[in-house]
């Protein structure tokens, strides 16, 4: 039922929108490095959409490229059915796409909930030549804006350590405050950088039930990347396979799975 237009119903009962980018026949170098080679895929609302491959096969690049960070060579990027032109990061933002890093990107000495409060930036209208105007305005958004914080930072259960400054936490808790960072933006378009690297199968486990309830409970569209296939088989609606720079796979965890060029790949076979 994937070429409805419209969208379609999954087993679970989840409702999956339209196509809302389309990446076309992209093409990526560094020099004489082919990083990304002639790949078109589509994402739609509501799915989780996983990008998976070997190390070095192009799933960063790829995900660069979905960010807006890279512009690649050839082929081109649709947004809500519109070409995206290169765009600072502040743009891509505004446009409703949030992302985490694979090397946590947090700010260390500030608490958890000043963190996530950084992303709520993109939402606040009031510059400091209205602030110093209109102190009601700018205090009636810093409640607005702290709420939605706090909403957040209940719904990834991380309320007992909302004062604790990042630098003390441990490595899962740090990949979760990231993920509240990037969800207070309330993006329509979570980009999540292997967000279960390095973590042992609790946090894994706790990982996966938030990406899936964060969905579920938001409507977040999300698309990821992962080394692991075993860890986004789960949570995946539709999944691309890269290898060397190329597109081999793509389709439900299931078609993935049974294909044979996929098994190859993570086997370690040659394509030559
Ligand atoms: N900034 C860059 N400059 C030059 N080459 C690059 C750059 N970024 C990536 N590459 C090359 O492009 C290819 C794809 O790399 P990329 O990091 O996108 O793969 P990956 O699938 O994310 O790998 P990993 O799982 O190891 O992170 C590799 O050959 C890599 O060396």
């Amino acid at each position: 039922m994937l070429d409805q237009a419209d969208g379609y119903v999954t087993a679970d009962g989840r409702q999956i929108g339209p196509v809302v980018m389309e990446m076309q026949n992209i093409t990526l170098r560094f020099g004489g490095v082919e990083a990304i080679k002639d790949i078109s895929f589509d994402i739609r609302e509501g799915e989780v959409r996983a990008i998976i491959g070997p190390n070095g096969a192009g799933k960063s690049s790829m995900l660069n490229v979905i960010s807006g960070f890279y512009v690649p060579q050839e082929g081109q990027v649709l947004y809500k059915g519109a070409p995206r032109p290169a765009m600072k990061p502040f743009e891509v933002a505004r446009q409703g796409i949030a992302r985490t890093f694979q090397n946590i990107a947090l700010f260390e000495g500030m608490s958890v909930l000043d963190n996530v409060m950084t992303g709520r930036l993109t939402h606040m209208k009031t510059g400091m030549f209205s602030q110093a105007l209109w102190k009601g305005r700018a205090e009636a958004e810093e409640t607005e804006n702290r709420e939605v914080a706090e909403k957040i930072i209940d719904f990834l259960e991380i309320q007992a350590i909302r004062k604790t400054p990042v630098a003390r936490l441990p490595y899962g808790l740090k990949k979760r405050v990231e993920l509240a960072r990037a969800l207070a933006a309330e993006p329509n378009l979570l980009l999540l950088d292997e967000p279960m690297a390095g973590m042992n199968v609790e946090e894994k486990e706790d990982m996966s039930r938030f990406i899936l309830s964060m969905n579920d409970e938001f409507g977040t569209t999300i698309a990821l990347i992962e080394h692991d296939m075993g860890v986004v088989m789960d949570l995946s609606d539709r999944v691309v396979v890269m290898d060397y720079g190329k597109k081999i796979g793509d389709g439900t965890p299931d078609e993935v799975r049974n294909n044979q060029d996929v098994i190859d790949a993570y086997l370690g076979v040659s394509h030559d």
